[in-house]
């Protein structure tokens, strides 16, 4: 009998998906199932059938994964319909070490699918979080507001506003600054940030932006408060320790012309500068303006640091194209680009300008195993690599990983 849309079926789910979908079989077809772990049997609706896959949601959990934990938010348990489930916390039903093996074997099995490399690292947690439960690290959170001014998080894969009374993956001045029991008519985003200084503060839908001031070590850096800065308390120093430690410096040139690319406001062209010195010459290249602004105040006291505006692909044309320059030859490229990964024609046009070393920071698997795959196709290889969890109880998972030529 054919199985119609809303109606539940009994699955068992075999692997997690990158997205943090379950992956179970029916009548051979995949089926993503949310809310379930691998190894569980559960009853899931059908919300989706397309023709090469379906989806659906767990109402019920028929046989329980021993790694199945109340969840961390109980506005988003199975215990609701699945229409009424808060949605960013889509690993919170997952003891938190079970969450960085599945991680690891997600980012195992992207490299091993789109970047035809065998390599297995494990997810490492931040310090601190473990024994807090990986529970309030994000230092910003966006909320959104439905018709009748109410406040809250979007429903997972939907745009229904869920109603919470807390947010327990928010610093606690974050969750104490969201307007949750508010009536905010007329509006329809808030954004709630902590800085490094001047306490929680609200940005309310386009409101103009305003510079904030956050702090890694020593370090300052001015940014505007709707401007991108990395969402877990410790990340910026995270991954600032994890790309000083990525290169490798029997390849790292101070005078060679190095890239800090996709470079926001300078963070990890400064963690290049504070390992090899302020000498060290470093251009870093992003296509916000604002954000250029900033990194290059940020950057100011690098006697060898330089900002440009542009977009990266605009940016390398130029340079292949430039006379009497070294361009990237021998140099030490830092590539963090946003979630859909580098792409093949910037791919393409990096390894054609011979740098010596690429430190990739990736916060998606797939777009990064995809760019590992066309870097190897020109003759790179991944060197070293490891993965962080700066986003307990989701799927989300940060890597950071150095590419060399085949032939280093
Ligand atoms: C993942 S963030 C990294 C920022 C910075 N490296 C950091 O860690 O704070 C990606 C940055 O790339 C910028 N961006 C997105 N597309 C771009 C493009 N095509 N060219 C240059 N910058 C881009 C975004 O504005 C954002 O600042």
């Amino acid at each position: 009998m054919a199985i119609a849309r809303d109606q539940d079926v009994e699955l068992t789910v075999t692997t997690l998906a990158h997205g943090g979908l379950g992956i179970a079989r029916l009548d051979g077809r995949v089926v993503f199932v949310s809310d379930a772990i691998p190894g569980e049997t559960v009853r899931a609706r059908v919300t989706e059938q397309k023709k090469s896959f379906w989806r659906a949601d767990t109402v019920e959990v028929l046989e329980a994964s021993p790694h199945r934990r109340e969840h961390i938010w109980a506005e988003a348990s199975i215990e609701r319909a699945p229409e009424d489930r808060a949605g960013g916390a889509d690993l919170g039903h997952i003891d938190l070490s079970h969450q960085r093996e599945l991680k690891q074997q997600v980012l195992r099995e992207s490299l091993a699918r789109f970047g035809k490399v065998e390599r297995d690292v494990p997810v490492e947690p931040v310090t601190g979080d473990t024994g807090v439960n990986g529970l309030g690290y994000r230092t910003r959170i966006s909320l959104h507001v439905a018709g009748g001014g109410t406040v809250g998080p979007y429903a997972a894969r939907s745009n229904r506003v869920i109603p919470v009374q807390s947010l327990p993956l928010a610093v606690a001045e974050v969750a104490e600054a969201a307007p949750l029991a508010e009536k905010m008519v007329g509006v329809q985003r808030v954004d709630v940030l902590l800085a490094a200084e001047g306490g929680a503060r609200l940005i309310i839908d386009e409101q103009a932006p305003s510079p904030i001031v956050e702090r890694v070590g020593e370090r300052e850096f001015q940014l505007d408060d709707g401007g991108f800065w990395q969402v877990h308390r410790s990340a910026a120093q995270v991954l600032t320790d994890a790309v000083q430690e990525a290169i490798i410096p029997e390849r790292f040139d101070a005078a060679a012309g190095n890239l800090d690319l996709y470079g926001g406001v300078g963070l990890l062209a400064a963690a290049v500068g504070d390992r090899f010195g302020e000498r060290t010459r470093i251009t870093s290249v992003e296509s916000d303006e604002r954000a250029t602004e900033h990194a290059a105040e940020n950057l100011a006291d690098w006697l060898g640091a330089r900002t440009v505006n542009a977009r990266v692909d605009r940016f390398l044309v130029d340079l292949e194209g430039a006379v009497g320059t070294r361009g990237a030859k021998g140099a030490t490229v830092v590539l963090d680009p946003p979630r859909s990964g580098a792409g093949r024609e910037v791919v393409e046009r990096l390894a054609s300008l011979a740098p010596a070393q690429i430190v990739y920071v990736a916060c998606d698997p797939v777009a990064f195993s995809r760019d590992v795959g066309t870097f190897a196709e020109l003759g790179w290889r991944l060197e070293k690599l490891r993965a962080f969890d700066l986003f307990p109880h989701t799927h989300h998972l940060e890597a950071v990983g150095t590419l060399v030529p085949i032939d280093a």
